[in-house]
């Protein structure tokens, strides 16, 4: 991903970068995800891998592999490039790519991961709009409603 980092720098093409655990995918996802390829010219996501996930989300979390969650946000028009990350939180992999925007959720404007590297490198951060009531909690909740409710049912 480095090598065509710097091609795509030669080139000039504008590199927009976001990143996340992309669970179970919703509508608020894919709207976000247009949003962040919308600033730049390619899209590079950085997602967690599933030890990253565990130690943001529990244990419980994530419920898809690293592998199907990157095959099925890959497939989506607005994404160019898929780069795992296996940290906490992806500065160190942002200090390197140093893209040219930063994106990140409304949710996440107290602390944007990778700010100051991206700032001080003449890059921008933009937070992009929360879309409301969707989340991969929610659809998880949703989930346990229908099935649960069967499952204490049959004992
Ligand atoms: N409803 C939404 N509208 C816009 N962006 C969203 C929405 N939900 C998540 N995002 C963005 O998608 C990225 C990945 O978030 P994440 O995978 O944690 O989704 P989530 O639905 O919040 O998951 P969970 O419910 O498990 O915390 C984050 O940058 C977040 O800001
Ligand atoms: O999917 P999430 O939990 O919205 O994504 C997290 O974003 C964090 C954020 O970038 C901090 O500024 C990041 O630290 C964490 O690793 C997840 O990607």
């Amino acid at each position: 991903m480095l090598a065509e980092r710097a091609r795509l720098k030669e080139q000039g093409t504008v590199v927009s970068f976001t990143n996340g655990c992309f669970d179970i995918l919703h509508p608020g996802h894919v709207t976000y995800l247009q949003f962040a390829r919308q600033q730049g010219d390619v899209l590079v996501l950085g997602m967690n891998s599933d030890a990253s996930v565990k130690r943001n989300k529990g244990d419980d979390r994530p419920i898809v592999c690293e592998e199907d969650r990157a095959s099925v946000v890959a497939a989506l028009e607005c994404i160019d490039y898929v780069v795992l990350f296996d940290e906490d939180e992806p500065r160190e992999l942002i200090a390197e790519l140093l893209p040219d925007v930063l994106v990140k959720g409304e949710d996440w404007a107290h602390y944007v991961s990778g700010r100051e590297e991206v700032e001080a490198a003449g890059g921008k951060v933009v937070l992009a709009k929360m879309v409301e009531g969707r989340s991969t909690t929610n659809v998880i909740g949703r989930i346990l409603e229908v099935y649960g409710k069967e499952a204490n049912q049959q004992g």
